[in-house]
C-alpha cells in the first residue's frame, strides 16, 4: 500500500510517500497545493493519505485528499498504545503526537526524549512503558533573533547562518548571536540533563530543520552515543497510523 504523508509546519511543509514502511519519496516545500499533491498521487499511485497541520487550516487540501485518496483523518484518537496523560489532548500539536507514535514503533520499551528544532523547539518524553505526561514548547532559533529585533528599538534583525559557531559577544552583532545560540545550547543541555539523570539509557531523538545545531553542540558530550538524528519522525509517525491499522 502506498501512503502519502503530509506534515504542514509553521515554516515548511514536508511530504513523503511510503510503500508500507519503506520511504519512496521525501521533499520539503515552502507550501503545498493541490497541483503538487495531484502529481504525487499520480506518480506514486497513492492509496491512502494522512495529514498533520499545525499551521492555519487548509480545508481545500483536505477536500482534495478526500476526493482523490483514501483519506485518514489524523487526531490523538489515532493511538497505537501510548498512555496519553496530556491534560489538553485536544490542543496537543498533531506533529508532536505523530513523533510520539513514531518513536513508540521504532524504539518500543525504550525511554525517549524527542527534541524538535523547528520554528519552535519542543521537548517530549515517552517513558519505557509508553507513558506520555507532556513536555515543553520553547522558542525556535530564528524566532529568537526575530523577537530581539521586533521588541527593541536598537537591535538589528539577524538571519541565522546555520554554519556559525557560537561567538564571544564582543560587539552588538556577536552579542546577539552569542545570546541566542548559547541560550539554546544551555537550554538543550538543561532539558537533556534533567532526563538523563533520571535514566541514563534513554534515547535522544532529534528532528527538525535546525537539528544539526544540537548534533554539533553535543557531539563530544557524555550522551552523544544516545543521540539519534531522524529528520522524518513526523512523517514516519503519520505513516505508522496507516501501517498499524491497514497493513
Ligand atoms: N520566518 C521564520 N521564522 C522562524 N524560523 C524561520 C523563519 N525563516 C526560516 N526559519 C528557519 O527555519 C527553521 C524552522 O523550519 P524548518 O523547516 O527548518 O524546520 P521544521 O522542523 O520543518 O519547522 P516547522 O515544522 O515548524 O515548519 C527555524 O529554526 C529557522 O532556522
Ligand atoms: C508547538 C508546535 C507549534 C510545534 O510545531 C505545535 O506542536 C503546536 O502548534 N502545538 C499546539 C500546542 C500543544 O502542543 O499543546
Ligand atoms: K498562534
Amino acid at each position: 500500500m502506498r501512503n502519502l504523508t503530509i506534515d504542514i509546519g509553521n515554516t515548511n511543509s514536508k511530504v513523503a510517500v511510503f510503500e508500507d514502511r519503506e520511504m519512496r519519496f521525501h521533499e520539503v516545500f515552502p507550501s503545498i497545493d493541490e497541483a503538487l499533491l495531484k502529481s504525487l498521487i499520480t506518480e506514486y499511485d497513492v492509496d491512502c493519505a494522512i495529514l498533520s497541520n499545525v499551521n492555519h487550516a487548509q480545508d481545500g487540501l483536505v477536500t482534495f485528499l478526500q476526493a482523490n485518496t483514501r483519506y485518514i483523518p489524523f487526531s490523538v484518537e489515532k493511538n497505537t498504545g501510548i498512555q496519553n496523560n496530556y491534560k489538553s489532548a485536544g490542543t496537543l500539536g498533531l506533529d508532536r503526537w505523530a513523533k510520539l507514535l513514531a518513536v513508540h514503533r521504532l524504539y518500543a520499551n525504550t525511554a525517549c526524549l524527542i527534541i524538535d528544532l523547528g520554528t519552535c523547539i519542543t521537548y517530549d518524553y515517552l517513558s519505557a512503558d509508553a507513558r506520555y505526561d507532556g513536555g515543553s514548547i520553547s522558542l525556535g532559533i530564528q524566532m529568537r533573533f526575530n523577537a530581539l529585533a521586533h521588541y527593541t528599538g536598537n537591535l538589528p534583525h539577524l538571519k541565522w547562518d546555520r554554519n556559525t559557531e557560537i561567538p564571544a559577544g564582543t560587539d552588538t552583532q556577536t552579542a546577539i548571536i552569542s545570546g541566542v545560540l548559547q541560550g539554546v545550547a544551555s537550554e538543550l543541555e538543561g532539558f537533556i540533563n534533567q532526563k538523563y539523570k533520571e535514566n541514563d539509557t534513554l534515547k535522544i531523538m532529534v528532528t527538525g530543520g535546525d537539528a544539526r545545531f544540537l548534533l554539533e553542540q553535543f557531539k563530544n558530550s557524555i550522551f552523544a552515543p544516545q543521540i539519534i538524528h531522524d529528520p522524518y519522525l513526523v512523517l514516519k509517525g503519520l505513516n505508522e497510523v496507516i501501517a498499524f491499522e491497514y497493513v
